[in-house]
């Protein structure tokens, strides 16, 4: 249900990897406001890493802390650059949350980059044990799941200058088509 207010905040969507933490900064940067990582936000407000959160808690927990984050920070009254993580999608009020609040934008990226990305990185919760294996049967069970956003990019072959600049610019059209963000 539509509050009045016009859309603000630009949120980033899509799988584990496609850049949303890295391009939610720079894009911050580039369009001088502020940016919230939701990830960063649930570890600060549950005082506990997002691993330590699943071990020891579970993903339900996890996903109700999400939520709750994510409700919190798409309050916030001023424009905000905001990275999800690659599961917040999964709850059509989250979904709901962010088509009211935000210009959402969805990365993508193909499964072998995606699979590279999150190679150097072995903190992801979901992706312990066989990596590939993981990526492939994740996208598979979130196919279609990031459709709702106004915008998709596929950062596959994209710098991170490149994919901020790619939003900067939809954003721009936007704007003038009609609304403020
Ligand atoms: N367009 C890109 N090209 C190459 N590497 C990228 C790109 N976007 C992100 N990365 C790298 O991929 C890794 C995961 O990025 P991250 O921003 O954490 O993704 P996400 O938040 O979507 O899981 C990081 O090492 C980051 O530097
Ligand atoms: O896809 C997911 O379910 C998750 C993605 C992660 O964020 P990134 O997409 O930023 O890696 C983080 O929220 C958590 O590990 C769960
Ligand atoms: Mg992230």
């Amino acid at each position: 249900m539509s509050d009045g207010k016009p859309p603000r905040h630009v949120v980033l969507v899509g799988f584990m990897g496609t850049g949303k933490s890295t391009v939610s900064r720079r894009l911050a940067e580039l369009l001088a406001c502020g940016t919230c990582d939701v990830d960063a936000e649930i570890v600060k407000r549950e005082g506990e890493e997002i691993a330590a959160i699943f071990a020891g808690r579970g993903e339900r927990e996890f996903r109700a802390a999400e939520t709750e984050a994510l409700r919190a920070v798409l309050g916030a009254e001023d424009a905000l650059v905001v990275a999800t993580g690659g599961g917040a999608v999964l709850s059509p009020i989250n979904r709901e949350l962010m088509l009211r609040r935000g210009f959402v934008v969805a990365l993508t990226a193909d499964p072998e980059q995606v699979i590279a990305r999150v190679s150097q990185d072995p903190d992801r919760p979901l992706l312990q044990g066989d990596v590939r294996r993981r990526v492939y049967q994740l996208l598979e069970d979130r196919k279609g799941v990031y459709d709702f956003a106004h915008l998709t990019i596929d950062t596959t072959s994209l710098s991170v200058d490149e994919v901020v600049e790619r939003i900067a610019q939809a954003i721009s059209r936007f704007r003038t088509s009609q609304h403020s963000i």
